[in-house]
């Protein structure tokens, strides 16, 4: 990949800078400009670039598209498309590809984390312990996970992993998608509002799209009820945050393990003192495993673009 121009979206992991260094790519750091002027910056450098590796924050928009006239590729360091406008690549024949299943099981596996430490109200008695509190008297009493009805919100590659683990914990596992999957196991239900209605623990694993932005809406989160726990693994747009804040303030939602918000890094304050409900920052992925073999699907992908051989993980 000798000389080729790749504008780089955000901080990478270092492992992938220097990957792409050692390739003899020339690398166009767009996070380092100040956002005003990074469309100007691609501008500036579009007789070069001609692929963009982005990221779940930020992809490839419609306008950087149309700032690069010789982009050839996208190589997404993230399994989710939605920062990606990929009509616009579709129209301008511009190939695009992610890294589906090398991240599948660490964020299953922080999906069942988050609820057993929501359920468990596990940072909070570590708190208890460190504190000393421990001396003046027991921790609460909490909530079991096993044996508790847990629904999925799409059930594709993560989903079925998610629900795969649950059933270790003699979980019964429902869900919902656009249309029924071959899972006699498992129970359909053609509503999210009927879904959230019979289960305890509801996990957002869904892609985000048109159609699933805010799928967990007020009715959603009534449905699920003052017992009930959301876990939202996906995208923060997946959620009414404001609806999901206030319904936790007030009690009408029973707890939420979070890893991912609307408006990232901002974190509703309002959710700080519920110990109820556990937050962590986006980082269902972010093990040294799964990130270098992430890494290591955007380098093959765009050393198969240009060597011009198949894409290991094409999307466009
Ligand atoms: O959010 C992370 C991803 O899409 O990989």
């Amino acid at each position: 990949m000798d000389k080729i121009g790749v504008l780089v979206t955000h901080k990478p992991l270092p492992y992938l800078e220097q990957e792409l260094t050692r390739r003899g790519c020339r690398l166009f750091r767009l996070w380092e400009s100040p956002e005003s002027r990074r469309l100007e910056f691609c501008r500036e450098n579009s007789s070069e670039i001609r692929a963009i590796v982005g990221n779940s924050n930020f992809g490839a928009d419609a306008a950087t598209i149309d700032a690069l006239p010789k982009l050839e590729i996208v190589a997404s360091f993230s399994v989710g498309l939605d920062k990606v406008d990929l009509p616009k690549c579709k129209e301008r024949g511009i190939r695009v590809t992610n890294t589906p299943d090398v991240l599948t099981d660490d964020v299953a596996d922080l999906a069942i984390g988050l609820t057993i430490s929501v359920m468990r109200r596990i940072p909070s008695a570590d708190k208890y312990a460190r504190s000393g509190a421990w001396k003046k008297g027991e921790y609460t009493l909490t909530t079991r996970f096993s044996g508790k009805r847990v629904g999925i919100l799409g059930l594709g590659r993560i989903g079925l992993a998610i629900a795969k683990r649950a059933e270790a914990f003699d979980c019964p596992i429902s869900y919902y998608s656009r249309s029924e999957k071959p899972h006699p196991n498992y129970t359909y239900y053609s509503t999210p509002v009927d879904l959230a209605s019979n289960c305890d623990i509801l996990v957002v694993a869904c892609a985000l799209t048109e159609e699933t932005r805010h799928i967990v809406n007020r009715a959603v989160i009534d449905a699920l009820g003052p017992k009930g726990v959301l876990i939202n693994i996906g995208r923060g747009p997946h959620v009414d945050e404001p609806e999901l804040v206030a319904a936790l303030v007030e009690g009408r939602l029973g707890g939420a393990g979070l890893d991912v918000f609307e408006n990232e890094p901002h974190v509703p304050e309002e959710l700080f003192a519920l110990d109820n409900v556990v937050l962590v920052p986006h980082v269902a992925s972010a093990t040294i495993e799964t990130r270098t073999a992430m890494a290591d699907l955007v380098l093959g992908n765009l050393e198969a673009h240009f060597l011009k051989k198949p894409l290991l993980t094409a999307v466009v």
